[in-house]
């Protein structure tokens, strides 16, 4: 068989780019078939609005909350359309790193339509064919609507089309509290509309139970109404407004509607049975490397089973390179850092406290206050904390909560990917005031019982009476 490529990669996101970018930068005959916009979910409707707009909204919070540093506090004028302008001007200054001439450039055929199977190596693009000993699917996914009586009659918003919104909701209500629910939740109450964000018990499920508590607890203050006591049974369109139903009677009504209850893995234009890739409940069904069912196709980023997040799409296709175009058998990293980007941020990597203690009998938790970091404290964003997870004395997760708590998980991730030590961690000089000091307070906390501990103590008195010694008969001699 004479192949067309040496390797096509379907969808053009966080996970197709990267995988595509490397192979053709390698010099391979990459083809990039892309069916909508270049970038994917994470550029057009994914983590590149939500964060403008959360950009927009800290700076509509700050301007009521500057009385905390003696300016006199202002209610903002939120224009609208001027924020929705803001998020296109964001999306446009990162384009061209996903765009086309981009790619081109490295020597990969970009190709603008929708893929499908006709056979283990074969795909077709419309009348056209192509072939590859190696084929990437990277297709992402879309919104989970959940079975709700009367929903799919509703014009309810989701991440495709919240960032459309001709007016800022008078009212949004949220059906779902993951990270899309809460981020736009805090993001449009400081906009300026009543959110009502419905969720499910436990709100934050996968998340440290102290630091969902303290993000609820925000949310509930910035006065977003938190409704996780019962599930949704019913919801309606009515005149101007959208009403869901709840099982304990009870109605909530709103505005708009946000739908962000989860995601499925995008499959449905693919015909996998075609290549005989096998998909599972949660998207196409992989292997640490990556590799499907299929030995010739690796399915990378939100269509396959696992973390649907923007930098695992990357590490994904960076092992996809490192596969196809070196031939190493690399695997994805088993803890993938997760932020929650609202104020205060969540980072979690690892295990939660819960888990932990779900899994293994003896459990230490090293805990330090953001409230005895000098640097939050003198921006009066001192709320939150850092908690290690140790096992056996090995470190196994990390829990961080506070203002910027994402920009503090470098040295986290090096060290859970064994590139660094907690011990070297613990003795690093780091510029004071930053909020960088509380890794090391809490990597030298892990060691503050054995550095003043017996031994440590019998060692420094052991030395002190030698000294004393020393000192006493030098004394001596010289007079
Ligand atoms: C509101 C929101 C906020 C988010 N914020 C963050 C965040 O802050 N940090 C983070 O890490 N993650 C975030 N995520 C998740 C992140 O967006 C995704 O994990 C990431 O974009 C997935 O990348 P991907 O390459 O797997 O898929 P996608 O980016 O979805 O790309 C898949 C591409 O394939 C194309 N395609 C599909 N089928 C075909 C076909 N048959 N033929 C041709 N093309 C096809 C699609 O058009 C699409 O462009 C967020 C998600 C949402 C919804
Ligand atoms: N900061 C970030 O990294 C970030 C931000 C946004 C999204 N994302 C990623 O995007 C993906 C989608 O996020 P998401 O928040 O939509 O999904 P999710 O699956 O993480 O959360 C969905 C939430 O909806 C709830 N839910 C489901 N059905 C419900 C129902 N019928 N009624 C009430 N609640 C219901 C679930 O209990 C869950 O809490 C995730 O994989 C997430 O990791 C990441």
């Amino acid at each position: 068989m004479r192949f067309s490529h040496d390797v096509i990669v379907i969808g053009g996101g966080s996970a197709g780019l990267t995988t595509a970018g490397g192979c053709g930068r390698l010099g391979l005959r990459t083809a990039l078939i892309e069916r909508a916009r270049m970038g994917g979910e994470c550029l057009n409707s994914g983590c590149v609005p939500s964060k403008a707009l959360l950009a927009a909204a800290a700076r509509a919070q700050s301007m009521r909350d500057a009385g905390r540093v003696g300016i006199q506090p202002v209610a903002p004028v939120v224009v609208w359309a001027e924020v929705r302008a803001h998020l296109a001007r964001v999306q446009a200054a990162i384009a061209p790193h996903d765009g086309r001439e981009r790619f081109e450039a490295w020597g990969v055929e970009v190709i603008a339509g929708e893929a499908s199977f006709t056979g283990h190596r074969t795909i077709r693009i419309g009348e056209r064919a192509l072939s590859a000993p190696r084929i990437v699917v990277a297709t992402g996914s879309r919104p989970r609507i959940p079975p709700i009586d009367g929903l799919a009659e509703v014009p309810f918003l989701t991440n495709e089309t919240l960032w459309d919104l001709a007016v800022l909701p008078d009212h949004l209500v949220i059906l779902g509290a993951g990270p899309v629910g809460i981020e736009m939740a805090q993001a449009f109450r400081r906009l300026g509309s009543a959110v009502t964000l419905v969720g499910q018990v436990p709100p934050l499920a996968r998340e440290d139970r102290d630091a969902a508590s303290l993000l609820l607890a925000c949310l509930a203050a910035e006065g977003v109404t938190l409704r996780f006591d019962a599930t949704v049974t019913a919801a309606r369109a009515v005149t101007n407004a959208v009403m869901l139903t709840l099982a304990d009677g009870s109605v909530v009504r709103g505005s708009h509607l946000l739908v962000a209850t989860g995601r499925v893995a995008d499959l449905d234009a693919l015909d996998l049975l075609q290549a005989g890739v096998e998909v599972g409940p949660d998207g196409i069904v992989v292997d640490a490397g990556r590799r499907t069912s299929n030995p010739a196709v690796m399915a990378l980023g939100d269509c396959r089973a696992g973390p649907r997040l923007t930098h695992a799409a990357g590490e994904d296709g960076a092992i996809a390179v490192a596969r196809i175009g070196f031939g190493l058998r690399s695997r994805v990293q088993t803890n993938v850092p997760r932020v929650i980007y609202t104020e205060p941020e969540l980072a979690q990597l690892g295990p939660t406290e819960a888990d932990a203690r779900g899994r293994h009998a003896e459990v230490r938790v090293i805990r330090q206050e953001l409230g005895d970091n000098d640097r939050a404290l003198t921006a009066h964003s001192a709320g939150g904390f850092g908690k290690l997870i140790l096992v056996r004395g090995r470190l196994v997760g990390i829990t961080l909560v506070g203002e910027h708590a994402g920009e503090l998980m470098l040295p986290w991730v090096m060290l859970m990917g064994r590139r660094t030590s907690l011990w070297g961690l613990s003795g690093a000089v780091v510029p004071y005031p930053t909020r960088s000091e509380i890794s090391k307070a809490l990597a030298f906390a892990a060691y503050e019982d054995r550095l003043f501990g017996r031994h440590a103590r019998w060692w420094a008195g052991l030395l002190a009476w030698l000294r004393r010694g020393l000192a006493a008969h030098s004394e001596s001699t010289a007079r």
